[in-house]
């Protein structure tokens, strides 16, 4: 079983500009919106790839058709818990002569424990073992840094294995949790590395030694990604570096969530590192070519995976 948790869900609202200049008057050239939020993209890529996956989380009741109609439509099981409000709106203004997308990710819906307590008894469900269970994106205010490191925890103790989608204060306190409770495999992109390693990772030989911490200190799989330069990837079968593919770009927007569902396949199936590197960087090639969290057919994405080139590093 395989299921995916977002606790800050997103309707995202892309909104095409000739040229995004701060303090000016814009007017659109097109304006779009997807149901989305890391967990729920990661449940959608993996729908389309073929495998049964539940998605859980929090959704507001008052802004409930995206979700319904595109968990419905992909055959997602939807196991959120619906609470009074409107779920958030991101805004994603796309550069049409950069093709830059600038994100604006709002604080989203905030709820209390009793609310909490009703996810955690969905996942306790889902999750048995052998299952995979995907935690990811950012926690609403009302919740304490630790809530994934202790979900970790109880999701471990039912035989599940974790991945981790997090940044800031979230990710730091899953990274620092005690053994039993360390993600199977977390997929920082640079940024947020940098933010847990506390300064700048410019060049490949310090991003490498900083992936390489993390796994020796017990995630088995890390993945780092790299935007347009690819991804790391580190387990104990050695360190590689996977290239992206010459790609069409519709939309950047959920490349990282299909990345992790493309991780997510990848351990399903038991691949070997290369073969799980090129897996997951097909998934957000694929996705690339798309808007929404959309990826082409299964034998689109392996006819990708096999062009992908795999570099390993000493
Ligand atoms: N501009 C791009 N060109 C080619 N591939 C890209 C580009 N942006 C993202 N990707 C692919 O998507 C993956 C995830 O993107 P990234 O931007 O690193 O994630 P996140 O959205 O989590 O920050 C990358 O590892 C890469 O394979
Ligand atoms: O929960 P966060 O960190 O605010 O991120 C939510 C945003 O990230 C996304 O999941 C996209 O993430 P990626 O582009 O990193 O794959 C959007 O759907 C959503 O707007």
């Amino acid at each position: 079983m395989i299921a995916t948790l977002t606790l800050n869900p997103a309707i995202d609202q892309t909104v095409t500009l000739d040229a995004l200049k701060p303090g000016s008057v814009h007017r659109a050239r097109s304006v779009w919106s997807d149901a989305g939020g890391k967990g729920v993209n990661v449940a959608c890529c993996l729908a389309d790839w073929g495998l049964p996956v539940a998605a859980t989380g929090v959704l507001g009741q008052d802004n409930a058709a995206p979700f319904e109609q595109v968990l419905a439509a992909k055959n997602i099981d939807d196991r959120f818990v619906w609470i009074p409000g409107e779920t958030r709106t991101n805004l994603k203004l796309l550069d049409a002569g950069t093709g830059e997308t600038t994100d604006i990710n709002l604080p989203g819906l905030e709820f209390g424990p009793s609310t909490l307590e009703a996810v955690r008894a969905v996942l306790s469900e889902l999750a048995q073992d052998g299952s995979l269970v995907v935690l990811a994106g950012s926690l609403p205010r009302s919740l304490a840094p630790d809530t994934y490191a202790r979900l970790t925890g109880e999701l471990r103790a039912r035989g599940a294995r974790v991945v981790l989608d997090a940044s800031g204060p979230a990710l730091s306190a899953a990274l620092t949790a005690g053994p039993g409770a360390l993600p199977h495999a977390i997929k920082p992109n640079r940024h947020e590395l940098e933010e847990w390693a506390g300064r700048p990772l410019a060049d490949p030989a310090a991003l490498l030694d900083a992936a390489r911490r993390l796994q020796a200190s017990g995630i088995p799989l890390v993945c780092v990604s790299l935007g347009e330069d690819g991804a790391l990837f580190v387990s104990s079968d050695g360190a590689l570096r996977a290239l992206p593919p010459a790609t069409e770009i519709a939309s950047t927007v959920g490349a990282g969530d299909a990345l992790v569902a493309g991780l997510v396949a990848g351990l399903h199936d038991g691949l070997a590192l290369p073969d799980l590197a090129r897996r997951a960087l097909a998934f957000a090639a694929g996705k690339l070519s798309r808007t929404g969290a959309n990826l082409p057919g299964r034998e689109a994405v392996e006819a990708i995976a096999q062009d992908i080139r795999v570099e390993s590093l000493t």
